[in-house]
């Protein structure tokens, strides 16, 4: 398991940068014994008064040291820039490419998506780092196995016991950095609520609503309280292995206590290159232990990325339907819901227009996510090609580029449409007068500007129509009105219900004016089809939708 690990640290690195870093670690790593024996050899020459060539090997010895050490700590952050980057774009790849959505919204996937991209960050959770500690730590154990062999010339007890010395020590560096990352590693999610509060209260998103209800300190409050509250568990568990350092402490206390003897047996032999050797080699041994921690707590990021790999949904491959879709039977319920859809039937026939809707929750956007391939059906088939559809959600997104950029989303592979893109954007009724289609709309980005409500819904819309432009031919929209004025709306309802042709569009809304012009209206509640046909059916039926849309009327000529 151990070496599984490691091994798996290795590989992250690739060959050319492994190969480099192993040779200047291995450098690093002798350069005491070399340094050791030549002082030896140094001043052995003393005594015999013909001090010359050592001194010069020991100069350039230093000067290579000093190099070496700086060439490591620059090609050191290169290395674990590059493997930590490396892994994020593999990270994005893996969160990506299923068609579903459903493992992004599962809470044991995001801990480990935490786990493996936090990088470097608060938890140091670093494979970068890691990877390149464990060809340090080899390169180290190499370099003690090396001196110690040196020592072994002259004394093999002492080397024997050094080495001994050397490797429990190690040991014990080795489970208390375990222990402490094990603390670290299970507040992944605890760290994700955390940020939270952060983005709260001085991100922009939530300042609107923080500042109104005056919530800005007991957000801070909040997230300070939670933040210490995990700090005092590191800490607790930090304190507790300074305390335990007994052990540790006193093996090298009677390391250096042996070298000390050695020492002064070898200066009254003359042979102090034994005891220089011995003295670098207890130097390499004691400061082990940032490179263990660094594995060690690297290893979480890298186990959080396997697991995630393993997790991975397979790729259904998409179907390839004609237009239109059908539910078959469907039922779904969402992992910690009750059921959402319940042995649900519909056919939605090429070319139409069906409306669907009903009240709250009655899991109306539901079928569109299932229809788009988001979400796998519990029981029974949906019947629909993705690849055909183009969706405009009630949040859809709001992209921080120009407005002809936020169009060109909806069929990025012909963004060079000019013509297309402003097509789409008139027939959404834009006003390119007031905002122009190279207008910036972010409000984060320099130069830009934020749009009302209703704009970025005829923005949203416009890509809707640019991806009905380039062949999709399934439009589906959820609440495509709610933010419009009524102008807007009743041109909506002119232009698209009834301007497109060919395509069959499917309209979620609770403004039944929006929906009554549709071919055919589905009633939707407990899951279900509760009734269906077209405005005057269900009207002359009496039912919910007739008892809606009276109630919806009924304000209007109250207001009016
Ligand atoms: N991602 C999700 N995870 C868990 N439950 C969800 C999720 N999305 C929706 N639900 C639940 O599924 C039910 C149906 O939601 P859905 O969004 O499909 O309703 P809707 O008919 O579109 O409602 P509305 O008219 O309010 O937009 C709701 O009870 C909701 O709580």
């Amino acid at each position: 398991m151990i070496f599984r690990d490691r091994f798996r640290l290795l590989r992250l690195l690739p060959a050319s940068h492994a190969a480099v870093l192993g040779t200047i670690s291995l450098c690093l790593a002798v350069l005491p014994t070399f340094l050791a024996l030549v002082s030896g050899r140094l001043v052995a020459e003393m005594a015999a008064g013909q001090a010359g060539a050592a001194l010069g090997m020991l100069a350039g010895l230093l000067v290579l040291e000093g190099i070496v050490v700086a060439a490591m700590e620059a090609y050191r952050q290169v290395v674990v820039a590059r493997v930590d980057g490396a892994i994020r774009r593999r990270l994005r790849a893996m969160a990506a490419a299923p068609r579903g959505i459903a493992h992004l919204e599962d809470p044991a996937y995001a801990d480990d998506l935490s786990r493996a991209s936090n990088l470097g960050g608060w938890q140091n959770l670093s494979a970068g780092a890691a990877a390149v500690a464990q060809v340090v730590l080899m390169s180290r154990m190499l370099g003690a196995f090396l001196a110690a062999a040196v020592v072994a010339l002259h004394s093999p007890v002492t080397a024997a016991v050094l080495l001994a010395a050397a490797l429990t020590i190690r040991s014990i560096v080795r489970r208390q950095a375990l222990r402490l990352h094990a603390v670290v590693y299970i507040q992944a999610r605890p760290w994700r609520q955390t940020d939270y509060w952060s983005e709260v209260s001085a991100g922009g998103q939530a300042g609107k609503e923080i500042r109104v209800f005056g919530l800005a300190g007991w957000a801070v409050g909040r997230r300070t309280a939670q933040a210490r509250e995990l700090a005092a568990a590191i800490w607790r568990t930090r304190r507790d292995i300074l305390i335990h350092q007994r052990i540790a402490i006193l093996l090298s206390f009677g390391a250096v206590l042996l070298a000390s003897v050695m020492l002064g047996l070898a200066a009254q032999r003359g042979d102090l290159v034994t005891c220089l050797v011995a003295t670098f080699a207890l130097l390499g041994i004691t400061t082990i232990g940032m490179e263990e921690y660094e594995v060690e707590t690297g290893l979480g990021a890298v186990r959080a990325l396997a697991s995630l790999a393993d997790r991975t949904p397979p790729q259904p491959v998409p179907p390839q339907v004609g237009p239109g879709a059908r539910f078959e039977n469907v039922s779904f319920a969402y992992p910690n819901t009750g059921s959402v859809l319940d042995g649900l039937d519909l056919r939605i026939e090429p070319g139409e227009v069906l409306a669907i809707v009903g009240d709250n929750g009655a899991g109306k956007t539901t079928m569109i996510k299932l229809m788009a391939g988001l979400y796998e059906p519990g029981e029974g088939r949906v019947v629909c090609d993705p690849g055909r559809m183009a969706v405009m959600f009630q949040d859809f997104n709001r992209y921080p580029l120009t407005v002809a950029d936020n169009v060109a989303m909806g069929a990025p592979d012909h963004r060079d449409d000019r013509e297309g893109i402003e097509r789409a954007l008139r027939r959404a009724g834009w006003d390119a007068e007031r905002l122009p289609y190279e207008t910036v709309v972010s409000r984060e980005l320099h130069d830009g500007v934020d749009l009302s409500g209703g704009q970025w819904q005829r923005l949203a819309l416009a890509r809707v129509f640019f991806a009905a432009g380039h062949g999709r031919d399934l439009i589906v929209l959820d609440e495509p009105t709610a933010h419009l004025d009524v102008r807007a709306e009743a041109d909506f309802n002119r232009d698209v219900v009834s301007g497109v042709e060919g395509a069959t569009i499917v309209l979620i809304s609770h403004r039944l004016s929006t929906v009554r012009h549709a071919d055919r209206i589905v009633v939707m509640r407990g899951g279900a089809i509760l009734e269906d046909g077209d405005h005057n059916a269900l009207m002359a039926l009496g039912g919910h939708y007739a008892r809606m849309f009276e109630l919806q009327a009924s304000r209007f000529v109250e207001s009016g």
